[in-house]
């Protein structure tokens, strides 16, 4: 309510103007609007709307049952919860071309600032599993032409990510990522490279844009920033972090209340009410009405 006082379209500038300062674009994901907050807070560039993520908070896997509107109108929550630029894991776009279009422009709509837009065939999958299946280079480029010609804000980002390496090898990747650039992507995810010397490869040979996938317990090896930087990419995102995270912490508290009881032992891994009420900014909501904010901690 009171935190989000820019606009999409000056976040999505603000985003355009970061990727020009040669320094790694930082974006966590966020799965509610409230971790959207806390990654604000801690100074991070960028929030992430993870789809595996997103569904494995509805309970379910990551294999493409989440429909637009129900993205959608998470991704809206998120974004405006925080000032900072937030980008989309919009899966195979929900369709065929026509879909993409209409996806992209629900997302302008909902205040995304970009987008991420895969190449699997359905059902997709985890870029980190095995056996993932695509569509051809040609459907694919077809897909990134009717999403780049449905934008209304030029600067909403539109960035295409390629799920080749595992299936057809580095150079195909590196190929098709090239037939998506000229299709309209103006920059690339390669998911799930194997190593710091495919990363280092992938940057020669693409003159975009680049983003790095450092989820953990996947097939790429989770590079520091430093390092990222250093080998000239230009975003990276975590995108399950905040949540596995927040799980095993979950998972500690139960079992601590279980096994001993109360949660004593576990109140040390708490945000506490006050950290919370920060977060939200309780206090000024007190602007509105001076009775809701008359208390002490
Ligand atoms: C980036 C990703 O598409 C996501 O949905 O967050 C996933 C992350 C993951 O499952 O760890 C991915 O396919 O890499
Ligand atoms: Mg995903």
């Amino acid at each position: 309510m009171l935190t989000a006082k820019v606009s999409p379209a000056e976040k999505r500038q603000s985003l355009r103007k970061l990727l020009q300062e040669n320094r790694l674009v930082r974006v966590p994901g966020g799965f509610s609007p409230l971790v959207a907050m806390l990654i604000e807070q801690t100074g991070f560039e960028g929030v992430y709307v993870s789809g595996g993520a997103l569904s494995a908070n509805m309970g379910m896997p990551d294999i493409g049952l989440t429909t637009l509107p129900e993205v959608a109108g998470q991704a809206a929550m998120i974004a405006g919860a925080t000032s900072l630029p937030a980008i989309v894991d919009i899966d195979t776009g929900f369709g065929e071309p026509i879909n993409v279009a209409r996806t992209i422009q629900t997302l302008e709509q909902a205040g995304l600032a970009g987008c991420h837009l895969e190449d699997q065939s359905m059902p997709k999958r985890c870029g980190h599993l095995d056996k993932k299946q695509l569509v051809s280079p040609q459907e694919m480029a077809r897909k990134i032409k009717a999403a780049a010609d449905a934008k209304t804000d030029p600067n909403f980002l539109l960035i295409a990510r390629t799920d080749s390496r595992a299936a057809e090898g580095l150079d195909a990747a590196i190929d098709r990522a090239k037939r998506y650039l000229d299709a309209g992507a103006e920059m690339i995810f390669p998911e799930a490279l194997a190593d710091e010397a495919e990363f280092a490869v992938f940057r020669k040979a693409i003159d975009a844009p680049l983003l790095a996938n450092m989820t953990e317990f996947g097939k790429s090896p989770l590079l520091s920033v430093a390092t990222l930087e250093a080998i000239g990419y230009d975003m990276a995102i975590y995108p399950v972090t905040a949540l596995r995270l927040a799980m095993k912490a979950i998972e500690r508290g139960l079992k601590a209340i279980a096994d001993n009881g109360d949660q004593q032992e576990v109140l040390c891994d708490m945000q506490t009410r006050q950290e919370l009420y920060e977060l939200l900014r309780y206090e000024e909501y007190n602007r509105f009405d001076e009775q809701i904010f008359n208390f002490t901690l």
